[in-house]
């Protein structure tokens, strides 16, 4: 039985003429900035023009463009090879190419038997995976792609997906505590991508299966008793987002004399906010404050353990369609999901 797996991401510029064309369309998204549409399309050029010197600055230390494309596609290469023959993986990102239309066209030239839809964002959010959905059964309709479909949702406590982020903690721990003084405090700031408070307020489950997935890697530590704190970085628009923020969580170690080990808990790639924000940014904040050591744990990108973890939530995904959580033909998982986010934002 032939079977497409659609990939879904951000997407990023593929080079410095893009950079603005990419934030226009993350900025214009209804799923993001949440506003009349006539306003939405003023805003979001507003937003994107206030902070476009910064984010070009940003892109030119990648080189000019986003690495987030090439690291899909080794994800989905590594996703394909684990799930063998009849399997071949396909990449739909949310505001740059391949975009969804592009995708969907594509996938109905191969002409599977069915689709799996897999958002590479453990955590669902509606800015995320309920927005990439949507946007892909609009394309899929486009396209006239009908094929039966099932949908992974969120994989946020999956305990294969659990154990690869808990293995590359462990050995960041390990090699911060190896440069180290003997007995030198050193806390975990679990870093999650932020998000504005309203839309929590809303209900996104965002946060809560944030907590949830910290709690799963925490539970898997060899060292299950170390300091841990969940922070929220990448702030993009004038309102309130949810805190602490990853920036106040440094500056409390530099106050408190304490070494931190960042782990950016809802990325599975590296990319802007990984590369710089993480690795240039707070790593020049945690200098200026004080702070004893500063580390960051890998994202899983290729990681063998995180693709094993993929291929197994897929495999189940589509015999039995309750997963982790997946649904069959838009139907709402099995009762193993509390508050499946599906039924309310994305069906
Ligand atoms: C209101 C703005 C934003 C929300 C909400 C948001 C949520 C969100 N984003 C990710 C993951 C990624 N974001 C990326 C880039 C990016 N995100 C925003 C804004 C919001 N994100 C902007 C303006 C940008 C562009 C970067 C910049 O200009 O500074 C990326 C890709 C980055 C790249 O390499 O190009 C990812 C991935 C998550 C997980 C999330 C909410 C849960
Ligand atoms: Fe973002
Ligand atoms: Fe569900």
């Amino acid at each position: 039985m032939k079977t497409a797996i659609v990939l879904f991401n951000l997407g990023g510029p593929d080079g410095p003429d893009s950079i603005k064309k990419f934030r226009v369309n993350l900025f214009s998204d209804k799923a993001i900035i949440r506003a009349p549409i006539f306003i939405r399309f003023w805003l979001a050029r507003l937003i994107a023009r206030s902070s476009a010197k910064a984010a070009e600055k940003n892109y030119a230390l990648m080189g000019g463009k986003s690495p987030l494309l090439a690291a899909t596609q080794a994800q989905a290469d590594a996703l394909q090879t684990a799930l063998g023959e009849d399997t071949k993986t396909f990449i739909a990102m949310r505001y740059w190419h391949p975009f969804a239309l592009e995708t969907a066209r594509a996938v109905k030239a191969y002409d599977p038997d069915r689709i799996l839809l897999l958002p590479l964002y453990p955590q669902f959010s509606t800015t995320t995976t309920g927005s990439s959905l949507n946007n892909w059964h609009e394309a899929a309709a486009q396209a006239g792609l009908i094929k039966p479909t099932t949908t992974l949702c969120c994989y946020f406590d999956d305990p294969a997906y659990a154990d690869a982020i808990a293995a590359l903690v462990d050995d960041a721990s390990a090699r911060a505590k190896a440069t180290l003084p003997p007995g030198a405090r050193l806390r975990l700031l679990f870093s999650a991508h932020g998000l504005p408070e309203s839309i929590i307020a809303r209900g996104d489950p965002y946060q809560s299966q944030i907590e949830a997935s910290v709690a799963a890697v925490m539970s898997r530590l060899k060292d299950r008793e170390v300091e841990h704190l969940i922070c929220y970085q990448s702030r993009a628009t004038p309102q309130k987002w949810i805190s602490p923020s990853t920036v106040e969580a440094i500056e409390q170690a530099g106050a408190d004399k304490t070494a931190v080990l960042v782990i950016p808990i809802a990325f599975v790639s590296d990319h802007i906010e990984t590369l710089v924000e993480l690795d240039i940014e707070n790593r020049e904040l945690a200098a200026h404050c004080g702070v004893p050591g500063y580390f960051r744990a890998p994202v899983p990108n290729s990681d063998p353990a995180f693709i094993t973890a993929l291929a197994g939530l897929a495999r189940r995904a589509l015999e039995h369609g309750n997963g982790l959580c997946s649904h069959q033909g838009g139907r709402a998982c099995a009762a193993t999901h509390k508050n499946c986010p599906w039924t309310k934002y994305a069906a």
